[in-house]
């Protein structure tokens, strides 16, 4: 096991990770100011400060333990010190797991329209209502401080794909002194600031970004650029050349990842924590996650099945309504069907998670692996 080496300044600390067979597959407890919590994780993405659909209560029941929030948003709309004003992003969603907010960096490039990068920073314009913005490492180091996350994310650029080399390069480069500049900009003790690996699809690019980052020395590193577009082997590859630079004893985040297959095969490479707003996102248009894949409740063929979206399924959509009922709400767009698709969801993703998790603990985690990409049609 990797014993938690004493980390200057912050309490994103990473404590004895389990390594699992030959895979780098490992379970470790990430400690926060809100609490210890377990990791492989998923996180709930709450963009505005809220996880669409459910309240905090039954993310608490539901397992949630680090919930994920959107500096770009919130920074937009309603103002980060606004927030601070309400007494932080915990007190105003009235959350008290942990919180890890996005920079921005994604959000920035792929919602806002019309927007020009220099060193300084980025230039858009707001998708609520087209005024000229600008988000700087500072400013966006400055936003998450007032929102108080638990862990903050470093600006970067993620990169488009596919980018050519020349650009994935410049840009690289230019997240990494984006980063030394969160750095030097982040004076919020007990708070985490996580740099970002970019280097797009191109091998030596994310083996230069993930050592220059390692080498000014974050608590942890989110692995930023991918989840973009690039077919699923390339994103494996990405995450091959990339988690080994990482440090064993300090957690790894994939940013906008996602599906269970590709949870299963990134906590291989040594993935600890993740963030999709996939199971949430689906389930507004009424399609529910399985271990044999997406079951669409909306379908007509569900009209008279009194079984539940899944009878092995702990959660409270599964343990008290079946699809027929679920169907009926959403034909009839009601939000009440939406709520449980979401709940569902969720659940899914968190149990899935806790069951790797315990897979690796037992040392049987290759095997768990093989059982449910043979019985998950993607
Ligand atoms: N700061 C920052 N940097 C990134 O490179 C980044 C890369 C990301 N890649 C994704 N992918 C999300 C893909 N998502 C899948 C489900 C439907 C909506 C899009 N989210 C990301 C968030 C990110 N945040
Ligand atoms: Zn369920």
């Amino acid at each position: 096991t990797c014993a938690f080496a004493g980390q200057k300044k912050v309490l994103a600390a990473y404590e004895e990770a389990v390594k699992c067979g030959y895979s780098g597959a490992r379970a470790g407890r990430l400690h926060t100011p809100h609490g210890v919590f377990d990791t492989p994780m998923f996180m709930p993405v709450g963009t505005q400060a809220t996880v669409k659909a459910v309240s905090p209560r039954e993310l608490k029941e539901m397992g949630a333990q680090i919930i994920l929030s959107n500096t770009y948003h919130l920074y937009l709309r309603p103002g980060t010190e606004l927030v601070a004003e309400a007494g932080g992003l915990h007190r105003f969603m009235d959350w008290d797991g942990g919180i890890l907010t996005d920079s921005g960096g994604f959000q920035v490039f792929s919602l806002g329209p019309l927007r020009k990068i220099t060193e300084e920073g980025a230039a858009f314009r707001s998708h609520i209502d087209g005024s000229t913005q600008f988000l700087s490492p500072e400013i966006a180091i400055k936003a998450q401080m007032n929102l108080g996350a638990d862990i903050i994310m470093a600006f970067d650029e993620c990169i488009p794909y596919p980018a050519e080399y020349q650009y994935a390069k410049l840009s690289t480069e230019r997240t990494t002194r984006w980063a030394e500049r969160s750095q030097k900009a982040h004076t919020r003790s007990g708070q985490a600031l996580f740099a970002i690996v970019q280097g797009g699809m191109y091998q030596d690019l994310r083996r230069v970004s993930a050592n220059d980052l390692v080498s000014l020395d974050f608590p942890g590193y989110g692995i930023g650029g991918l989840s973009v577009g690039e077919p699923k082997p390339v994103m494996y590859e990405m995450l091959e050349q990339t988690v080994p630079l990482l440090p064993e004893n300090k957690p790894r985040y994939l940013m906008g990842v996602g599906t269970p297959d590709c949870l299963v095969e990134a906590v291989r490479y040594g993935i600890d924590m993740f963030d999709c707003v996939f199971p949430t996102r689906v389930a507004r248009n009424g399609t529910a996650m399985t271990k044999s894949g997406r079951l669409v409740v909306k379908n007509a063929a569900y009209a008279k099945d009194f079984l539940p979206i899944d009878e092995n399924c702990g959660c409270y959509a599964c343990q008290n309504f079946s699809r027929a009922y679920i169907r009926h709400l959403l034909k009839a767009d009601e939000i009440f069907g939406l709520r449980l698709t979401t709940i569902h969801n969720l659940y899914f993703l968190l149990d899935f998670t806790k069951k790797m998790r315990q897979a690796i603990l037992e040392d049987r985690f290759l095997s768990f692996r093989e059982e449910f990409l043979a019985q998950y049609c993607k």
